[in-house]
C-alpha cells in the first residue's frame, strides 16, 4: 500500500521574526490574574479557540486525558468561593507571625470577578489501562493535562484574556460541587475574563511574597548540582 501524503512529514515554514517575537511575548507576560477581570462575557468562538489550543496540546500515548467543565452558574461559582475561602483560611494558617500577616494581603482568586471558570479534569483510563509512554510513570496522564492548561494560558494572553489558576480547593469539596466521579482527577480551576492591564512581573514577586529565581542556578551541565 502507497503511503499517503499523511503519512509523510511536510516541510516546515519557519516563523517570521515578528511571528517568533509573538509567541516569545505571549510567554514572557502570560499573568496569572486574581484581581484584574473585566465583567464582559467571553464570546463562544473565542472561548472554543483556548479549547482548541489546550486540546492541542501534547499527550502521553496521545491519550488526551482532558475534560472541561465550562463554568457560568453564579450558584456555582459561589460555592467555589466558598470553598476557596474555606482551604485559604486553612493555608493561612500554616504560616506563621509576618509571613501570616502578608499571606492574607495576598488575593489569590478571582472566581467571582471572572464571568467564567473552566475546570481542567483528566481521566486516567480514557485510553484503556495500558498507555503508551505510561507504563513506567503513572503521573504522565496528569502531566499531559498540565500541558492543555499551559497551552490555553498562552492563548488566552494572545487573545486579551487573563487566567488564574486557583487550587487552594480541598478536592472533596470541587468534586461535590461539579458531580465529578471520584475515578476522574481534578487538576485545575482556572477563571477567564478579559483583561485590560496586568502586572508586568509575577504578582507574588510584586507583592515581596517571594522572586524569580536566577535561571543559571537552575540548569546543570550532565550531572545534577554540577554548575555549567
Ligand atoms: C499549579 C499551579 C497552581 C496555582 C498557581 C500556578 C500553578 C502553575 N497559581 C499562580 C502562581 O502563583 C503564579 O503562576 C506564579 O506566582 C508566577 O506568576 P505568573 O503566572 O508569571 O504571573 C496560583 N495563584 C493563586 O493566586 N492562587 C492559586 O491557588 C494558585 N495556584
Amino acid at each position: 500500500m502507497r503511503p499517503s501524503k499523511r503519512d509523510e512529514p511536510v516541510a516546515v515554514q519557519p516563523f517570521t521574526p515578528a511571528e517568533r517575537a509573538a509567541v516569545y511575548r505571549a510567554i514572557e507576560t502570560r499573568r496569572d490574574v486574581r484581581d484584574q477581570f473585566l465583567a464582559d462575557p467571553l464570546p463562544d468562538d473565542l472561548l472554543e479557540r483556548l479549547l482548541g489550543a489546550a486540546h492541542s496540546a501534547p499527550s502521553v500515548g496521545f491519550m488526551q486525558p482532558w475534560s472541561f467543565i465550562v463554568i457560568r452558574d453564579p450558584q456555582v461559582l459561589a460555592g467555589a468561593h466558598r470553598a476557596f475561602q474555606r482551604a485559604n483560611e486553612e493555608a493561612a494558617a500554616l504560616f506563621s507571625g509576618e509571613r501570616q500577616e502578608r499571606y492574607r494581603t495576598l488575593k489569590l482568586e478571582g472566581i467571582l470577578k471572572a464571568p467564567v471558570s473552566l475546570c481542567v479534569t483528566c481521566d486516567l483510563d480514557r485510553a484503556g489501562s495500558v498507555v503508551l509512554g505510561r507504563t513506567h510513570n503513572p503521573r504522565m496522564d496528569v502531566y499531559s493535562t498540565v500541558c492543555a492548561v499551559q497551552n490555553l494560558w498562552l492563548a488566552a494572553r494572545a487573545e486579551g484574556v487573563g487566567v488564574g489558576w486557583v487550587s487552594i480547593f480541598h478536592d472533596a469539596d470541587v468534586r461535590a460541587l461539579l458531580g465529578i466521579p471520584e475515578r476522574i482527577e481534578i487538576v485545575a480551576w482556572l477563571c477567564l475574563g478579559f483583561v485590560d492591564a496586568l502586572y508586568e512581573e509575577p504578582e507574588l514577586a510584586v507583592k515581596g511574597w517571594r522572586q524569580r529565581l536566577p535561571l543559571e542556578d537552575l540548569v546543570f551541565a550532565d550531572r545534577w548540582g554540577q554548575r555549567r
